[in-house]
């Protein structure tokens, strides 16, 4: 509808003389024309497309538009109207040498469809086309033949171009009544408020009729009307030929203007396009360095943990799971440290398996083993949160017991005394005895070296397996370094075996 409606526009305001109006209108009207899908639409803007471009002097546009016409043509219509179009831009275009067939099958096309208008339009066409080539006769009989028809239909442009042409056609007859006859209606019938090509024929006829008949003040009155008609005429022709050409480089800008404005969408396009793709590409980035990241942290962990796991394992004693001797001996060293530092007594258990040569000689090794691994988890059960356990070595053990009175720790030797003596034995362990000997030393004479520690716990442990072995003997460093019990000279204490690994204390005579 919007369509049709612009179509219709164009029109009324072609007839209206507004042709830049009209010919802006047109340009909306072929934009609009690809969408449009409805023939008689198209066909309606065709039409007004082809006339208005004819009016402008621009033929073989007007004459593309025809031919679309004539490619669709709605049910209820002909193609006389179309038919005509191209026929009158080829006509119009004056690049016809010989009469175009095509121009009798125009009429015969249009008096078929009963379109009588358009056929004498055609006519008029032929008959001009005759005139100029010498054929008046032959253009009075045709514009004859149809004249009454002309007449009755009461078109008026039409009428004053059938009385213009056979003015034209008489004068070059050479038939002056007639003529000057025809001139007259010419001028009579044309659009009063109009400079036509008719008008301007008419006018002409009649001045060189006048002048002819030596009526030169007639004749010099019809030469002035002449003039101003052919004037009006030619400046209505360049009116719509400057309004073609105005709207076309408008409509050529705007097209620039809209290319411009595309290409500068695409450059934008194409600039967040790249940003995007920086802004992934940083992103990628980021994920490699913290995937790199990540994998060093990974790594640190795994290296943290196994130096942890080897460090524990340097630590540790691998039958017993307790600390070994190293690790005992820092640890204790430590404990004393802090217990200088608050002048609290601290005390050194030392435990030695009584007989455990025999049991391994006569239940074998692994039993062995196993008596080992009953005993520490014997000790454990009666240590507390601060004590400080390992094994110093073979089947012996020392046990350091942070803010505790020499009296306290014999009576926690004899506790774990007891629980090792009393040990619950497997089957595969028949026959075995189980119990140790304890050597207590503690540092309530004020000294806290644990060399020194060691030395005296040795030294009551060595007097415990003297006693009879499976008893607890408490030691301090007033006995001396010098045992008071004769040492077998195979044995070697828990202290000869720790300072054969540190510093070695020279017993005092
Ligand atoms: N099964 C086993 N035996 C060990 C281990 N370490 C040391 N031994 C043995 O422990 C025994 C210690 O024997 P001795 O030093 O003579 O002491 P003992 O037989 O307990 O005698 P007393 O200490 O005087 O009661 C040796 O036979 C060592 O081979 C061990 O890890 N497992």
């Amino acid at each position: 509808m919007r369509f049709r409606a612009t179509a219709t526009l164009v029109d009324i305001l072609g007839i209206g003389h507004r042709y830049e109006e009209a010919f802006g209108r047109l340009s909306q009207l072929l934009d609009q024309l690809p969408q449009i899908t409805n023939k008689r639409a198209r066909f309606q803007g065709l039409g007004e497309a082809a006339q208005l471009l004819i009016a402008a002097g621009q033929y073989d546009l007007a004459s593309s538009y025809a031919e679309q016409m004539l490619d669709n043509i709605p049910a209820g219509e002909s193609a006389c109207k179309s038919m005509y179009f191209k026929l009158h831009a080829e006509f119009r275009s004056g690049r016809m040498q010989v009469l175009d067939p095509a121009f009798q099958t125009g009429v015969d096309t249009c008096v078929k469809s009963g379109e009588n208008l358009v056929a004498n339009a055609i006519r008029a066409d032929i008959a001009s086309f005759d005139i100029q080539q010498g054929r008046s006769a032959h253009a009075i009989a045709l514009l004859q033949t149809n004249y009454a028809y002309v007449l009755r239909d009461q078109y008026p442009s039409l009428t004053s171009q059938f009385d213009a042409l056979q003015a034209q056609a008489y004068w070059d007859q050479g038939e002056i009544t007639h003529a000057r006859k025809f001139a007259v209606a010419a001028v009579d019938s044309a659009i009063k408020s109009e400079y036509t090509e008719p008008l301007s024929m008419a006018y002409e006829l009649l001045f060189r009729i006048e002048k002819q008949q030596g009526n030169f003040r007639a004749a010099l009155a019809y030469h002035e009307k002449y003039l101003a008609a052919d004037k009006g005429y030619l400046n209505d022709v360049s009116a719509k030929t400057l309004a073609y050409q105005i709207v076309k480089q408008q409509v050529q800008a705007n097209k620039v203007e809209v290319d411009a404005l595309n290409k500068q969408n695409q450059i934008l396009q194409l600039q967040r396009a790249l940003d995007h793709k920086a802004v992934e590409a940083s992103r990628l980035y980021i994920i490699l360095l913290l995937t790199v990241l990540a994998s060093i942290g990974l790594l640190l962990y795994r290296l943290k943990r196994s130096q942890l796991r080897f460090m524990g394992l340097a630590r540790q004693d691998s039958l017993t799971g307790i600390s070994n001797r190293k690790h005992f001996v820092d640890e204790a060293e430590q404990a004393l440290r802090q217990a200088k530092r608050f002048t609290r007594c601290a005390s050194l258990i030392l435990i030695d398996l009584d007989h455990f040569k025999l049991v391994n000689d006569t239940h074998g090794h692994a039993v062995g083993d196993q008596v080992l691994k009953r005993a520490v988890v014997a000790c454990q059960k009666h240590l507390h949160a601060r004590d400080v356990f390992g094994r110093l070595g073979g089947e012996e053990f020392g046990i350091l017991i942070p803010h505790c009175e020499p009296e306290q720790a014999s009576d926690r030797a004899e506790q774990i005394r007891i629980a090792i003596a009393s040990t619950p034995l497997s089957e595969d362990m028949h026959g075995v005895m189980i119990s140790a000997s304890f050597g207590v030393a503690s540092t309530d004479s004020g000294n806290y070296e644990f060399l020194r520690l060691l030395a005296d716990a040795d030294h009551a442990l060595y007097r415990a397996k003297r006693n009879g072995r499976n008893c607890v003997v408490s030691g301090s460093v007033t006995d001396g370094l010098v045992s008071p019990y004769p040492m077998e000279s195979s044995e070697q204490t828990a202290s000869d075996k720790v300072l054969s690994a540190s510093a070695r204390i020279e017993p005092v005579n």
